[in-house]
């Protein structure tokens, strides 16, 4: 289990992080969220002893992380940190020699992972010639090259192409299937949703909401019902003017979103809409991580 233990850091007077907690059990795919300056890359920093906590810690296995458990992590940074001018293959073999693999098998693994994500690159090729999202690929490989025990990484899938998130998420995936707890941050709220076993979402610096999205879903307001119709006026929403407690949220395509307060029966909405044309769907909406991170970080 790797444990993010009531994590304090300020830089000046400004509060980063303020408390926050959470844990990713062994084998597990962890999507850390949160908006933009709420404290994931510093956290994640602080797992790798790049910036020191004010107080709290991070634990591997009931244990504070060190130096030696450190040597197991996987890392992919923000600031990516490749070298420019050497090529991908020569890099990915000095960055897993440096973590104690043998040469030839750094060379046998790099070739491996190239391959297997698609890193597409000439052989004599300088990384600084390849596209940026080749370029992430290979950062990736660099941060799991030697085999870690635990893996961190901070928004690995930003600006992949679909293809490239495939073989990506493949790969995280196979890891955490061997028992390697695995933490990513992300944006790419559909992505962590497909993906993640559990995820936590960090607003000013403390996690506000943690689960499964299962979970995160029966703890969210109720999504809106949704009615399509076919053979129905345009404006047939205006019929239900008369029910009391709803109001229409909008429209796409022939569907109809509508929030319907408490106490209003949905047979009633339905007896409505199946006099203006043929129910097509009815039904209420379940709400995306998307929904959930909107009303978890307020809005
Ligand atoms: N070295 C530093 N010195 C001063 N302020 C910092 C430093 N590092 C981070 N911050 C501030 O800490 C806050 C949290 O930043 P952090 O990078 O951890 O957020 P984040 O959740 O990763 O955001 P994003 O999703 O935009 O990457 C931001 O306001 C940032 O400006």
């Amino acid at each position: 289990m790797l444990e993010f233990h009531a994590l304090h850091k300020a830089f000046g007077e400004r509060k980063v992080l303020r408390g926050l907690t959470f844990g990713v059990r062994p084998g597990e795919l962890f999507g850390f969220c949160g908006a933009n300056g709420a404290g994931k890359t510093t956290a994640m920093r602080i797992a790798l002893g790049v910036l020191q906590a004010d107080s709290g810690e991070v634990r591997l296995q009931g244990r504070p992380v060190d130096a030696a458990s450190r040597a197991r992590f996987g890392y992919m940074p923000e600031e990516r940190g490749l070298y420019a001018k050497m090529t991908p293959r020569d890099q990915l073999v000095h960055f897993a020699v440096l973590s104690g693999v043998e040469r030839s098998v750094a060379r046998r693994r790099a070739e491996e992972w190239m391959e297997r994500l698609g890193v597409v690159a000439a052989p004599k090729d300088a990384l600084e010639k390849l596209s940026l999202g080749n370029q992430q690929k290979v950062q990736l490989i660099a941060s799991l090259i030697h085999d870690p025990d635990v893996l961190v990484l901070d928004e690995p899938f930003s600006g992949l192409d679909p293809v490239a998130v495939d073989a990506m998420a493949d790969a995280l995936t196979d890891f955490s299937r061997r028992g390697v707890p695995v933490v990513f941050s992300s944006h790419q709220l559909d992505l962590v949703e497909r993906l993640c076993d559990r995820v936590g979402i960090v607003r000013d610096g403390a996690l506000v909401a943690e689960g499964t999205v299962e979970e995160l879903r029966s703890g969210a307001d109720r999504g809106p019902l949704e009615v399509e119709l076919s053979g129905a006026e345009d404006d047939w929403s205006r019929a239900l003017e008369g029910v009391d407690g709803v109001e229409v949220l909008g429209k796409q395509g022939r569907t109809v979103l509508l929030r319907v307060a408490d106490g209003v029966p949905a047979a009633r909405i339905l007896e409505v809409a199946g006099a203006a044309g043929e129910v097509e769907r009815f039904g209420r909406r379940r709400p995306a991580l998307a929904d959930i991170f909107r009303e978890s970080v307020g809005g």
